[in-house]
């Protein structure tokens, strides 16, 4: 693994006219894989493009394995893949021809059978760009993105539109690629995809980063978790308060269902069933409700992510 981050961005400002699509954003992303979440319009193309050199920043400094991404573009492009949500092909060109003129440009490419086995684009090689479905599009695009080796893939929305199959797929390919070591910048509208294979989630809103830190640390931080238990009416809650942790609460809501919020870890539904245990309580239920990164994404922007 390396040690300084793969992607830098301080300060980052893009406007388009009067329209400012990024407003002093600041991101570190370690090596592995880091999920960029947002909103329609959040300005997470804008970011993304700007790291790969495609777009100028207004302001704000973007560095890329440590590289500038416009003023060292011919060092840097080697050396990362990108997936474009579209364009950038010729859609004369064959699948297959493609896929083996990206592999020829680079030094230690991916056996090419093997990728396009493995995105399921067998039956296609020979088909036109422009005759593939959306969904056999996007996998070669993806397949473009990874088969010269890069050290950082950015994929934009790598599993929009494609079926459970393929979606799977792909994230079996984003496992390999970390496995290998290649470190992944993923833009995507599905949380259980951030959940499933990013080490770091970005949340961003309105040109901000307004939540960094991995799925598990984003879930902790958000509103309180729960944990629901039955049992017979009229409990001694404040009992049962004093044997938590100090920042949580125990309530009766409605005669014999009880909640407990707080951080619930494994400690706290230990606390709660040897509570009950030493006050003759036999809990008829128990469970856990665990915020997902879903309810933190609602919590942070108040928006919904389009599925
Ligand atoms: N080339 C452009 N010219 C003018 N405005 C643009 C351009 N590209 C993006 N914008 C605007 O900048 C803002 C941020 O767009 P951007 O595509 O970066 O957001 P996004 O988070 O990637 O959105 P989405 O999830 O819808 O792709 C939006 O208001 C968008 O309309």
């Amino acid at each position: 693994m390396r040690s300084e981050p793969v992607v830098q961005v301080q300060a980052l400002v893009k406007r388009y006219g009067t329209t400012t699509a990024v407003d002093g954003l600041d991101l570190v992303a370690e090596a592995g894989v880091t999920a960029v979440l947002g909103p329609n319009g959040a300005g997470k193309t804008s970011t993304v493009e700007t790291c790969e050199g495609y777009r100028k920043p207004d302001s704000g400094t973007v560095r890329v394995l440590g590289l500038d991404p416009v003023r060292q573009a011919g060092e840097l492009r080697p050396r990362i893949g990108v997936m474009l949500q579209s364009g950038g092909v010729y859609s004369g060109a064959r699948a297959d021809e493609m896929l083996r003129h990206v592999a020829r440009l680079h030094a230690h490419p991916l056996d090419v059978d093997a990728l396009i086995e493995r995105l399921g684009l067998g039956g296609c090689g020979r088909t036109t760009y422009r005759r593939l479905s959306g969904g056999q599009q996007q996998r070669l695009a993806l397949a473009m993105a990874v088969v010269g080796r890069p050290e950082l893939v950015f994929l934009d929305e790598p599993t929009a539109g494609l079926d459970p199959q393929a979606r799977r797929a792909t994230w079996e390919l984003v496992r390999d690629l970390r496995a290998d070591g290649v470190s992944v910048i993923l833009t995507t509208h599905h949380m259980d995809e951030a959940e499933q294979l990013a080490d770091d989630v970005a949340i961003i809103d309105a040109g901000k980063v307004i939540a960094h830190g991995s799925p598990e640390e984003l879930c902790r931080g958000g509103a309180e978790n729960t944990l629901r238990f039955g049992g017979r009416p009229g409990l001694d809650v404040g009992s049962l308060l004093k044997a938590l942790p100090p920042d949580s609460s125990a309530v009766e809501l409605t005669p014999g269902s009880y909640r407990v919020a707080g951080e619930v870890d494994p400690q706290l539904l230990a606390t709660v069933t040897s509570w009950c245990a030493q006050h003759g309580v036999m809990p008829d239920r128990i469970s856990v409700e665990r915020h997902t990164l879903e309810d933190v994404f609602l919590e942070l922007t108040g928006k919904e992510l389009r599925s």
